[in-house]
């Protein structure tokens, strides 16, 4: 069922699925991680997906990124078609257009917090443009950590570092893997209130992965995915909502 999906709150729509598949193996061992998944996200919305253990999230977000191959469909990020794009552009296109947040930060331990940030730019050959960087560091209260190894800072400051990385090239989307998984409450609430900022006022496209009710409040929409298909869509999810969603789909 992927009609409760298409509901674009924007006219742009930063990356798109069309009847996507994904199928593991063959024969008898094939297993079917996503069974034509079809969903747009808008620009500048925060979608979270959900899904029970298996239900093909990672899957999903892997494809969409380009981390993955689908076996069948389309996906697009702004207007890019990513099918049958060779090995090199792709890992263009991830580099310029898409930003990713991990649940084990993924920081180089050997480069400062500011090295860090500035990776994906160097990585490309760009300079930073520097209000953009000073305002990023800036708001996510990392301006005296900069010459920090990720060794000397927290998790919540680490994770901090890796928004600003994934954020320090203005990407079509941003694609967060369970983002808050490995934080205390209090840390997780001010990172996913983070999110939802740079979503909100900065028109960012955020589509984050997570098991967690509560982080999925913090979006404009939670997808569940059972199967490998979409079989729901709720809007301006709130906690309750979506712990019910969830209890259908285990039932
Ligand atoms: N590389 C792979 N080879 C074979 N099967 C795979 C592979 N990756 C995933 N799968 C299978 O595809 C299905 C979907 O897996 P996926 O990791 O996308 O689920 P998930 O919803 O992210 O699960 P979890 O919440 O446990 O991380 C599962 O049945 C899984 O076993």
């Amino acid at each position: 069922m992927s009609a409760p999906a298409m509901t674009p709150t924007t006219t742009r729509v930063a990356a798109r699925g069309q009847d996507v598949t994904k199928i593991y193996g063959s024969g008898d061992t094939a297993v079917t991680a996503l069974d034509g998944v079809t969903v747009d996200f808008g620009t500048g919305t925060f979608t979270a997906i959900m899904g029970p253990s298996g239900s093909g999230k990672s899957t999903l977000m892997h494809c969409l990124a380009g981390l993955d191959t689908p076996t069948g469909g389309r996906i697009t990020i702004g207007d890019i078609e990513m099918t049958g794009l060779r090995d090199r552009d792709l890992t263009t296109v991830r580099r310029d257009r898409i930003g990713f947040v991990f649940q084990s930060f993924n920081l180089l331990p050997t480069l400062t917090a500011r090295q860090n940030v500035l990776l994906p730019l160097d990585l490309a050959g760009r300079r930073a443009d520097a209000e953009r960087f000073g305002t990023l560091v800036d708001s996510l209260g990392l301006s005296d950590r900069l010459d920090h190894r990720p060794s000397e800072l927290s998790g919540g400051q680490q994770q901090r570092v890796a928004i600003a990385r994934a954020l320090i090239t203005g990407p079509e989307v941003v694609f967060a893997d369970e983002p808050t998984g490995a934080l205390d409450s209090r840390t997780a609430a001010t990172l996913l209130g983070y999110l939802q900022h740079s979503c909100r006022e900065l028109g960012q496209t955020i589509v984050m992965v997570t098991h967690d009710p509560i982080a999925a409040s913090y979006a404009d929409r939670a997808l569940l995915l059972s199967d490998g298909r979409i079989t729901d869509a709720i809007a301006d999810p709130d906690t309750d909502a979506v712990l019910a969603a969830m209890k259908r789909l285990e039932a």
